[in-house]
């Protein structure tokens, strides 16, 4: 670690890791609930079960960003993060904030409060009062790195990071806009989630992914910044009306059918040339570096969000597809494959680089590292594939065929029963991937040891 500051991103990834378990095992139980409708209705039904497993991913992926930022702008700047103290209170904020909402979630407090009462829109129904603090917390975090910046060496990696930070907050603004009328409601509700995940949070991959990129393979920082831009450039213009593919069947006008279908098409290309960067990166550079976990993630990182994002959302983004497919399972397998892909196997990828220089020591118990990435992204895949073929047989009985939901959803059962085993395998994943991050490795082998001298 060549900078102090740098120790921040520790407790972000802790915090992050500890949600991503309590995110996997949410979806593990909403998974089984499919299968048992009756379980824990009373206590804890589907809908806060499943407002818990996306939020909380939500909230532990923006946390790993913030993380990664604390980590990587010292470096790149050349200097120490202006606040340390600021960092950890805007940590503390985000923490307040996420215990408020799964106590009002969990104990349905507050019910139709303005402040305090959750609010029902998917993804963004925490209380006013936490995306109140969410707002504060990302002011302390834009004007802490801001400024590092600023006083600081100025790189394409940071720039292109904070364009993709300052975007995070700025259009989670629209969080607070929610008209009365329900075209206007979807309409603008389309700005945070698929602005993020499709616009602004591709620059965070891309910059990050650069970063990495930088330091696994040494290759020039000229080349790096050289596709950057190219990546950067498509993810924008395709991105940004790619957005008309929500629009389709929402009450706005017709010509969104083909805006939505063009664009989103596009929306490919930035996926692709990620994955074009990573590989070409790899076979250009000469380093030898000792944390191959670390470059693991990385390629599949970039390799499952094109298949996920690209491939499985250019499935049903066509307007003439999407008319049947709408809200199917194929949806819910497209939005797994997508989230895992780029960036929740982004965010594994920097903890695993980062952790063995925060800890300081070498890059430990990397073969179970690596045995959990196969494991959870073997997992996750199965999911994709059960979940494509539910949703197929999903469209044809209720979209051509004309059969009622349940009645399908009876046929369909035998996918959810191999979607709560391939759940199984993602969680095993995950407490595996914890596992060897945090627990040291019981020996220290060091260079050479195993050549010692049989007598
Ligand atoms: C890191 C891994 C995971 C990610 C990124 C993830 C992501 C998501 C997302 C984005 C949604 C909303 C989908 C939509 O609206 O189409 C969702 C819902 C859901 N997830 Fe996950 N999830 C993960 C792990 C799991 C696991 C391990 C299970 C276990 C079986 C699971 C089961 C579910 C279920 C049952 C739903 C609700 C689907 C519905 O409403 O029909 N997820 N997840
Ligand atoms: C990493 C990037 C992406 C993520 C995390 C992501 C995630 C998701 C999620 C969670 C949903 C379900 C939203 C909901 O109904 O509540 C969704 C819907 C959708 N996504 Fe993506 N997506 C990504 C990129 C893409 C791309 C590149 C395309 C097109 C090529 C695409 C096409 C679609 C379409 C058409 C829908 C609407 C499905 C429907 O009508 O039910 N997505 N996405
Ligand atoms: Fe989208």
């Amino acid at each position: 670690m060549k900078y102090e500051s740098q120790k921040i991103a520790y407790a972000y990834f802790a915090v992050a890791m500890a949600l991503f378990a309590i995110q996997v095992i949410g979806g593990l139980l909403a998974g089984f609930i499919y299968v048992f409708p009756n379980f824990l209705s009373e206590l804890l039904p589907f809908n806060i079960v499943r407002m818990l497993h996306t939020n909380s991913l939500i909230v532990w992926l923006i946390l790993g960003f913030f993380g990664a930022a604390y980590f990587l702008i010292p470096e790149e700047a050349e200097r120490e993060i202006h606040s340390t103290k600021l960092a950890y209170l805007q940590l503390i904020i985000l923490v307040v904030g996420t215990l408020g909402v799964v106590v009002t979630y969990v104990f349905n407090l507050f019910e139709g409060n303005w402040l305090l009462g959750k609010e029902g829109r998917e993804f963004l129904e925490q209380p006013k009062w936490v995306k109140m603090g969410i707002v504060v917390a990302a002011l302390i975090f834009l004007y802490n790195v801001s400024m590092t910046v600023l006083k600081g060496k100025k790189t394409a990696i940071t720039n292109i990071l904070l364009l993709g930070l300052w975007g995070l907050a700025l259009l989670f603004l629209f969080a607070f806009y929610n008209p009365g009328n329900l075209a206007l409601d979807k309409q603008y509700w389309w700005y945070v989630v698929h602005l993020w995940v499709e616009g602004v949070w591709e620059l965070i991959m891309a910059s990050i992914l650069a970063y990495l990129m930088l330091k696994l393979t040494g290759v020039d920082r000229e080349v790096v910044e050289k596709w950057l831009y190219v990546i950067v450039a498509a993810a924008l213009f395709s991105g940004i009306l790619g957005t008309g593919h929500h629009y389709y069947w929402i009450g706005t006008p017709a010509y969104w059918q083909w805006i939505g279908s063009i664009f989103s098409s596009l929306e490919v290309i930035p996926f692709f040339a990620m994955m074009a960067f990573a590989f070409v990166m790899v076979w250009k550079g000469r380093r030898d570096h000792p944390n191959k976990a670390a470059l693991l993630w990385s390629l599949g990182c970039a390799t499952l969000a094109f298949f996920g994002a690209g491939v499985w959302g250019f499935l049903h983004t066509l307007h003439g597809v999407n008319y049947y497919t709408h809200g199917t399972q194929i949806t819910a397998a497209h939005g797994h494959l997508a989230f895992y892909g780029a960036y929740v196997c982004l965010n594994l990828a920097i903890f695993t680089y980062a952790m063995p220089i925060l800890k300081n020591r070498d890059p430990y118990n990397q073969v179970l590292n690596m045995g959990s990435f196969w494991l959870m992204t073997s997992g996750m895949v199965f999911m994709t594939f059960v979940l494509t073929f539910a949703g197929t047989v999903q469209t044809h009985m209720q979209r051509v065929v004309g059969d009622y939901f349940m009645d399908v959803q009876d046929q369909v059962a035998i996918f959810y029963w191999m979607r709560l085993g391939s759940g199984v395998v993602v969680v095993l994943g995950a407490l595996l991937f914890i596992y060897s991050i945090w627990v040291p490795r019981k020996e220290i082998i060091e260079p050479g040891a195993a050549e010692t001298p049989a007598e």
